[in-house]
């Protein structure tokens, strides 16, 4: 990794609440027009480390550094260079969407002339400018959350830190939100770095950090941390998962494990295990699923948990 480049530094940053320990010794670097995901099930710790480099929580342990600027000596230069959006709506869906930035905007500093031209650059670059007249709360979900991108570009940040961007917006407009970010990283250079629980959207930062428990438990492209898990993923449905694996196991010699009462195998040639598997054990077998790794495979592969309940991956 190229040093010189770097936006944002991590460093051994820890936080607890009371006797919870919510970051244990946090280390990453995010580097400039670079898109970095944190990705990680709920109560991984994503918002404690947002809330910190928001400026939101005091830093307690550890160092911050964004462009040089250590995060605990100059909170305030700091905040001035960041680009924050929250999981929640901040917007004020009685107003328009161009008031919605002047507002913003004044508390910036920005006033007049400067404040006009540069909201409507920002609308025009976001694909807002037709909608500026608009009622915010008439705007879709999809189209309410570029406005909260629009107001966080408004002061011109050098880095951008978004909370669950994606939460509660359906499958076409969270594909149309990460298309912009990744449209803003390439024309505009800008530094992003994303909380997320969603898959897709971590499939396509250029790197991911998953965080599990308060610590870091991997940090790569999603590729590299795709190749960490062994060939191809076999999930088999059975009515007694535990009798199944141990089956399994003395038959392949393979190491499969119970997760969520599947039996699950990262296997070479997952396609010639399946037939085999089936062949060998029907009877104990009620379905198989079979796949290259995803970034939820490379979870359960570091910490032996799914990364989400199941009821939420149909809904998120
Ligand atoms: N204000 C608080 N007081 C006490 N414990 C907290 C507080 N906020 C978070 N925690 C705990 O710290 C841990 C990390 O929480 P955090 O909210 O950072 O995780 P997360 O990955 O963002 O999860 P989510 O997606 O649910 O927000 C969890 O165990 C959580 O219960």
């Amino acid at each position: 990794m190229n040093r010189q480049n770097v936006a944002l530094r991590v460093d051994e940053v820890s936080h607890a609440y009371g006797e919870r320990q919510a970051l244990a010794g946090i280390s990453l670097e995010v580097q400039q027009a670079e898109m970095f995901g944190l990705l990680g099930p709920n109560g991984g710790g994503k918002t404690t480390l947002f809330k910190i480099l928001s400026t939101l929580m005091p830093l307690t342990q550890g160092r911050v550094s964004i462009f040089d600027h250590d995060l605990a000596d100059h909170a305030g230069a700091i905040r001035a260079r960041l680009g924050v959006v929250f999981q929640h709506p901040s917007l004020d869906p009685k107003l328009t969407v161009f008031e919605n930035l002047q507002h913003h905007g004044h508390l910036y500093g920005l006033w007049g002339n400067a404040l006009r031209q540069r909201s409507l650059a920002v609308l025009q670059r976001l694909g807002l400018l037709e909608r500026r007249r608009d009622l915010v709360e008439t705007l879709s979900g999809g189209l309410q959350r570029r406005v909260e991108l629009a107001k966080a570009l408004l002061h011109e940040p050098s880095i951008l830190l978004l909370d669950e961007p994606s939460t509660g917006l359906d499958p076409g407009a969270r594909l149309d939100f990460t298309a912009t970010l990744e449209e803003l990283r390439d024309k505009q250079q800008a530094t992003i770095l994303l909380t997320t629980h969603i898959l897709e959207e971590a499939e396509r930062c250029d790197r991911v950090g998953i965080l599990h428990e308060g610590h870091l438990v991997a940090l790569g492209t999603p590729d590299e941390l795709k190749r960490q898990v062994g060939g191809d993923v076999v999930v088999i449905d059975s009515l007694e998962p535990e009798t199944l694996r141990q089956r399994i196991a003395e038959r392949f010699g393979c190491d499969p494990v119970v997760v969520d009462g599947n039996v699950r195998v990262e296997i070479e040639q997952g396609h010639a295990f399946v037939r085999d598997v089936v062949e060998a054990f029907a009877d104990a077998i009620q379905a198989v699923t079979f796949g290259k790794p995803t970034l939820a495979d490379v979870f359960i592969h570091l910490t032996g948990h799914q990364l989400w309940a199941r009821q939420e991956e149909t809904s998120a």
